[in-house]
């Protein structure tokens, strides 16, 4: 006889599953994109990421056919590029590659694979999620679901290791390179140049994606770091 009164109208807050963490990283949060994609979007994803899903919204293209979206969060920068160094297994950036299905790099950086911190799976995750509707707007009646990737890294950059990367074509339909760091802050020099352009994205902003076509059009370099360390995260999609 007690009336109950039940209403779905109200965000009270969410479950989590907990039981089945993963608690063997130095991030374990960042790791919680798919049994947890409530927080983890909180935490993780730019706080202005969706304006570039509204209707009527001009896209900003700091070069011809390279878009340029605010995607994660600072507090992913920091985790991401903690996690690789934490693990410290850069490659050499030298053209022999056994990470690689033939063993070979054509145009090799000083590197960390998704795979060698755990988070292959999550990352085809978040491309899929965050990454495909953005791709959608920037070049519109290109569809692939789910986006396919295999080659997502963090690129190092510095003096006296890897400081550049010569004018290149990317294996991939469109690659998005993310800005882990910050320039005149973290590093000097540094950004990227589509040479068919002549155009060049030096004032990289920590947290925002840029995407580009990959093949044909976009031959581009990684200009100079000429002093600090530069971190990039970049995934070759649809190769
Ligand atoms: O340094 C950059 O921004 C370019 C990186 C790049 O082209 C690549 O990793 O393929
Ligand atoms: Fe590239």
């Amino acid at each position: 006889g007690i009336f109950m009164y039940a209403t779905n109208r109200k965000i009270l807050g969410h479950l989590v599953d907990y039981d089945n963490m993963d608690t063997s990283h130095l991030h374990n949060d960042l790791y919680q994109i798919v049994q947890n994609p409530y927080d983890w979007k909180l935490k993780y994803i730019h706080e202005n990421y969706s304006q570039s899903l509204e209707l009527n919204r001009t896209l900003v293209q700091p070069c011809p056919d390279v878009f340029w979206f605010p995607i994660v969060s600072t507090k992913f920068c920091d985790s991401l590029v903690e996690e690789m160094e934490n693990l410290n297994q850069w490659s050499g950036g030298r053209h022999e590659d056994p990470r690689l299905a033939g063993g070979y790099e054509n145009v090799p950086t000083v590197d960390t694979h998704m795979r060698q911190i755990g988070m292959e799976e999550h990352w085809l995750h978040f491309l899929k999620v965050y990454v495909s509707p953005l791709q959608e707007r920037a070049f519109e009646g290109y569809h692939s679901d789910p986006p396919r990737a295999i080659m997502n890294f963090v690129v190092r950059y510095r003096p006296n290791e890897q400081d550049r990367l010569r004018p290149h074509h990317d294996s991939s339909t469109f690659t998005i390179n993310i800005a882990l760091n910050t320039p005149m802050k973290d590093f000097e020099g540094g950004g990227c140049r589509f040479l068919r352009y002549n155009c060049s994205v030096t004032a990289t902003r920590k947290g925002w994606m840029l995407m580009h076509p990959g093949r044909l059009t976009h031959f581009h370099e990684g200009l100079v770091t000429t002093k600090g360390t530069r971190y990039i995260m970049i995934s070759f999609v649809d190769p």
